[in-house]
């Protein structure tokens, strides 16, 4: 895995981030078992609550086109203009990564650079979770 190739691309997404009422700005980047990368930003809107974070944007994307085994996701934000910070994932991104992730192997990757970021692994990310994906193995493939 080429952590800081996808760190790179988190980086490259977070430049779409629509963030005009936060301006913190993120972007994402994730990979699945076969080597593709989905990427996102986070979408803001008016109507606060219809925000998309950009985990779950790349998430959405990726399930949408058929995917369902992922390996990692690189995270980067922070206010907008160069990053300062490490960005850690929302409760809601760690719901949806649950969802589809196995705990122990799927790892949440917090960039600051390339060269400087901190990986955890989902279940760190969320302890005491409920894991359909590992407790119920179909649930991870696309069912007819
Ligand atoms: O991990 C995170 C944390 C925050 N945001 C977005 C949501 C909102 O648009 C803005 C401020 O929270 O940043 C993400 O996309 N991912
Ligand atoms: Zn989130």
């Amino acid at each position: 895995m080429n952590i800081p190739e996808l760190i790179h691309k988190a980086i490259a997404a977070r430049e779409f981030a629509y963030a005009p009422y936060s301006n913190f700005c993120v972007g994402a980047a994730l990979l699945t078992k076969s080597g593709k990368i989905y990427t996102g930003c986070n979408v803001e809107n008016a109507g606060y609550s219809a925000t998309n974070c950009a985990e779950r944007t790349a998430f959405f994307k990726a399930v949408s086109e058929g995917e369902r085994e992922f390996a990692a996701i690189a995270i980067v934000g922070g206010p907008r203009g160069p990053l300062t910070e490490y960005c850690s994932p929302c409760g809601v991104c760690r719901q949806v990564m649950a969802e589809f992730c196995d705990p122990d192997e799927f790892l949440v990757i917090h960039g600051k650079t390339p060269e400087d970021y901190k990986q955890f692994t989902l279940r760190e990310m969320l302890p005491e979770g409920g894991f359909p994906a590992a407790n119920k193995g179909y649930f991870a493939k696309p069912q007819a």
